[in-house]
């Protein structure tokens, strides 16, 4: 089996009595990059900070490529892990030119002045740079800032490189092209990488895998497609905006919610309640005699290519849904509903496999 990229075992963190990461396991192959995605305070810095070696950790073990680097007893340094670092503030020196700036880590490392040179130029072409060498870092807008700070982190070819929300400072144009270009980059020099975001888009945008953290611990870990397709909890739907979550109740004629009922069948004829996924991509607007369900209409919001619904069945369930018809609507509408990607939980949280209804009166 390959020696992953990075392999962390059983890590416990706290500061004081808060518990900040609680026994996480977490593998990342070579060439792939990680999205450690949650909530505010849910531990992703801390666990970046951990993987840098800036904060040290209670128990567990940390790999890189097969090289321990930290454990209780053992600590390897920050500059001895062969990373590259974005943090979110760009942490640029501001009395440096942009060239001396990405200078720094090979000078650390001993590069001769010659070769210094020519992988500055190298790192600064790639993020588009090439001009501003002698630039100071001030007089950049936020966006190249970010590039300068990117180029820093690759310009020693880094074994693995962190990010720490590294567009969450700038404005979303801005964020979307540079999430691209880094992506771009990431392929390009075939690295393997971590970053921290909140932002479900920004994970899903520029990760192979995303690991979900919720109070210090991993929820789940999955391709983009996979979380959004099959989130493991209501909690986790809920905070990648999977869809809308309902609470009602399965019997034999379906899942009853505020009212109506939906042709869909609990696994081993559970009956009782239940929190009930409806993805927004299985929704279709459709007339009300044909429809699933019924909705009121809430709000729309025009949108330029889209118009942006909220509906809603009762005055706890609110349905959000693109339509790219700039219809006049009624004030309810019918929804057609593809009852095969519906997921469900009891009440424990415990995942609840369900089935169309008609599927199963043919079996
Ligand atoms: N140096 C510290 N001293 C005390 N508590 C800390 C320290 N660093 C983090 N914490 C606490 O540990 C928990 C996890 O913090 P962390 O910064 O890792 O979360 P986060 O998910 O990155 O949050 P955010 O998105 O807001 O940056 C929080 O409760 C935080 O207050």
């Amino acid at each position: 089996m390959p020696i992953p990229a990075l392999a962390i075992e059983g890590l416990h963190k706290s500061f004081g009595d808060k518990k900040a990461l609680d026994g996480i396991d977490l593998h990342l192959s070579s060439g792939k990059v990680l999205a450690l995605l949650g909530p505010s305070g849910c531990g992703k810095t801390t666990l970046l900070r951990c993987i840098a070696g800036l904060t040290g950790i209670d128990s567990g073990h940390i790999s890189l490529n097969g090289q321990l680097v930290a454990q209780p007893q053992r600590h390897l340094s920050p500059n001895d892990r062969k990373l590259g670092m974005v943090f979110q503030d760009y942490a640029l020196w501001p009395h440096m030119s942009v060239a001396q700036n990405v200078a720094f880590p090979l000078e650390m490392q001993g590069v001769n002045p010659k070769a210094r040179k020519e992988q500055v130029a190298w790192a600064l072409s790639l993020v588009g740079l090439g001009d501003y060498a002698d630039r100071q870092p001030g007089s950049l807008s936020g966006g190249q800032q970010q590039r300068v700070a990117l180029a820093r982190a690759i310009v020693a070819k880094p074994k693995l490189l962190l990010m720490d929300e590294p567009l969450s400072n700038l404005d979303k144009g801005l964020r979307d092209n540079l999430a691209l270009e880094i992506r771009a980059l990431i392929e390009e020099l075939a690295l393997t990488a971590v970053f921290v975001t909140h932002d479900q888009h920004e994970a899903f945008a520029l990760a192979d895998e995303v690991a979900v953290l919720q109070e210090g611990r991993l929820q789940q870990v999955a391709s983009p497609e996979a979380l959004y397709q099959a989130p493991a909890t209501p909690s986790i739907a809920a905070f990648i905006d999977a869809g809308a979550l309902l609470d009602g109740h399965f019997d034999v004629d379906g899942f009853h919610v505020a009212g109506q009922t939906l042709r869909v069948m609990a696994h081993r004829d559970y009956t009782g309640p239940a929190c009930l996924l409806l993805p927004r991509r299985a929704l279709t607007l459709t007339s009300p005699t044909q429809a699933d369900v019924i909705a009121k209409v809430k709000g729309r919001l025009f949108q330029g290519d889209h118009t942006a619904l909220t509906l809603s069945l009762n005055q706890h369930t609110h349905i959000k849904l693109r339509v790219h018809d700039t219809l006049v609507l009624p004030e309810s509408v019918g929804l057609a509903v593809d009852v095969a990607s519906l997921r469900a939980w009891l009440p424990t949280g415990e995942a609840l496999p369900c089935t169309p209804l008609y599927a199963a009166e043919l079996c």
